[in-house]
């Protein structure tokens, strides 16, 4: 699984109001608002513990502080414990957090100590990118291409299909598809039928997965994938709502889904 780099998180907050502000101009709604609405939960001021985690390739340097911008954003009370994995753990649950987050190079964790929910960010991320997809305000249609169906994108598809929307989705691992169609019911997506789509889900960690022929004129590309799967010419020659960044809203979702 591709890990997060420093790089990436430079600027988060930046690059968090430019996409909240996309996806309020696409959607009429913020992250906030689209969160409260798929999980039907709100946040209220909750104590969040940190606890940074030394497994696989270790601490990433800027990981757990962006957390804590996060955190702040959505108006909950952060905290990054003092030290990391197990001895971090036992001080953000002494000291009463309500919710802890953590994470190793497998899995990142939103687990709330009040109600026993626990929730994924790979799950967490497909579903909210899933939600600003389907609720773009141009969309000519209920057709939505998801490409990339991997831990992000099939979650994001199988949310998708339980909206109703009619899902098409590419991904060059076969047994992926075939396990696609079969469970949630997609549409493989033929490039030979030049269907052109105006909501499309990207959950790639590659460069260039978007293609001139699968984006209609005016267009919403929700892409978690790093890096950005949307080449710039097509960027360039179509109206394109891009709502594309490393960590913050699939986290936000993180923290709604828990509540
Ligand atoms: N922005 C955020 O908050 C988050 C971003 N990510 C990023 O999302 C991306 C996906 O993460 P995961 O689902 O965990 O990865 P994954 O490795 O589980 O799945 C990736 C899928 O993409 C497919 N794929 C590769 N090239 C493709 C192409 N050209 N066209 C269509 N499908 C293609 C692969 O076959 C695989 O099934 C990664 O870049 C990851 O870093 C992950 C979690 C949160
Ligand atoms: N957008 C979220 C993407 C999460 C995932 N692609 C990742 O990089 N996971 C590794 C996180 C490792 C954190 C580290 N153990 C620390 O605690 O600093």
């Amino acid at each position: 699984m591709a890990l997060l780099t420093p790089q990436d998180l430079e600027g988060l907050t930046k690059q968090l109001e430019c996409n909240n502000n996309t996806i309020k101009k696409a959607t009429g709604m913020d992250i906030a608002d689209i969160c409260k609405q798929i999980y039907g939960t709100t946040l209220d001021g909750e104590k969040v513990g940190i606890v940074p985690i030394t497994s696989g390739n270790g601490i990433i340097t800027n990981f757990s502080s962006s957390l804590l911008t996060i955190t702040e954003y959505f108006g909950l009370d952060g905290a990054i414990t003092e030290h990391p994995d197990v001895t971090g753990y036992y001080e953000a649950v002494s000291s009463d957090a309500d919710i802890i987050l953590m994470a190793d190079d497998h899995i990142f964790i939103a687990h709330n100590m009040r109600n026993g929910k626990i929730a994924t960010n790979h799950v967490c991320t497909g579903v909210v990118y899933a939600e600003i997809a389907s609720r773009y305000k141009y969309a000519d249609s209920k057709d939505i291409l998801v490409i990339g169906l991997g831990r992000v994108g099939y979650a994001g598809a199988q949310h998708l299909v339980k909206r109703n929307f009619d899902v098409y989705a590419y991904d060059p691992d076969r047994e992926t598809m075939e396990k696609a169609r079969k469970e949630l019911g997609i549409i493989p997506y033929d490039p030979e039928e030049e269907h052109k789509f105006s909501m499309v889900l990207e959950a790639t960690p590659n460069p260039n997965t978007i293609s001139e022929g699968m984006v209609a004129e005016r267009c919403l590309i929700s892409t978690p994938g790093i890096p950005c799967g949307l080449p710039e010419d097509i960027g360039e020659r179509n109206e394109i709502d891009l709502v594309m960044e490393p960590l913050t809203i699939g986290v936000a979702s993180m923290l709604y889904a828990v509540m």
